[in-house]
């Protein structure tokens, strides 16, 4: 996806806030334009508090003066803006392809409402494309990666499970100090399903599948931006 549709997205979802909210900050470059335009705003005296999903979120909030809280600090927020891997006509998500699904998670359903701004490349009429990312505790990372080989099969994945890689070759740690293996279904026909069958699983700690939690997206072309969902 082009970055300056990434940015148009981004731009559009602007109308989502207004001074004087407390807002979760999504993660990846779609995300990253969306927290450059408010930290533009913030400039100008738009007030707000704000939730980062990331550390590297977090750092680029900050050069930016945008003032951060914690979950601990503040139990709700009024809206999050985030980026997806994939949505499908029920605004069911795949996310983490950065890594962030845990937070992410935490944070939209902290929110009374979750923003999704994407390219309209990541509609898709059924999930499964993109490797869902499965976030899971190094402990018994062995015995884990057995059960949700088994779910695979179970769901008839038509694909790999992987151990996420780092840029160093190394295993990819997330900001929650776990791993993430990637599965690739090929299509993914009854998300719910395979959400509660990954999360009886003890070593896993959360999966890339939002369900119920994206209100609205705005999702940009080069015909300009269609919405989907409860938009302003
Ligand atoms: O962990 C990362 C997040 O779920 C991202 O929001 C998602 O991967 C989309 O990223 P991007 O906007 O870079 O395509």
């Amino acid at each position: 996806m082009s970055d300056d549709l990434k940015k148009q997205a981004a731009k559009a979802a602007m109308q989502e806030v207004r001074s004087g909210m407390r807002i979760g900050l999504g993660t990846g470059s779609t995300a990253k334009h969306f927290v450059d335009y408010l930290g533009a705003e913030v400039a100008n005296g738009f007030e707000c508090l704000c939730v980062p999903t990331s550390e590297a979120t977090a750092a680029q909030a900050r050069s930016l003066n945008i003032p951060l809280t914690t979950l601990d600090e503040i139990d709700a927020l009024d809206v999050t803006v985030d980026g997806a891997d994939e949505i499908d006509s029920n605004q069911v998500l795949i996310k983490g392809g950065g890594g962030a699904l845990l937070r992410e998670k935490i944070v939209a359903a902290a929110s009374a409402k979750m923003v999704v701004i994407a390219d309209t490349s990541k509609i898709v009429d059924q999930l499964g494309a993109f490797p869902l990312p499965i976030e899971v505790n190094k402990f018994g990372l062995g015995a884990t990666t057995n059960l949700v080989k088994k779910i695979m099969n179970d769901f008839k994945a038509q694909g790999d499970l992987v151990l996420r890689a780092g840029s160093d070759g190394q295993p990819f740690e997330t900001d929650g100090g776990h791993f993430i293996l990637d599965a690739s279904f090929g299509r993914i026909s009854d998300a719910k399903a395979l959400s509660s069958a990954l999360l009886e699983v003890p070593g896993v700690v959360q999966h890339g599948l939002f369900i119920n939690l994206c209100a609205a997206a705005y999702l940009a072309s080069p015909e300009g931006v269609v919405t989907m969902g409860e938009t302003v």
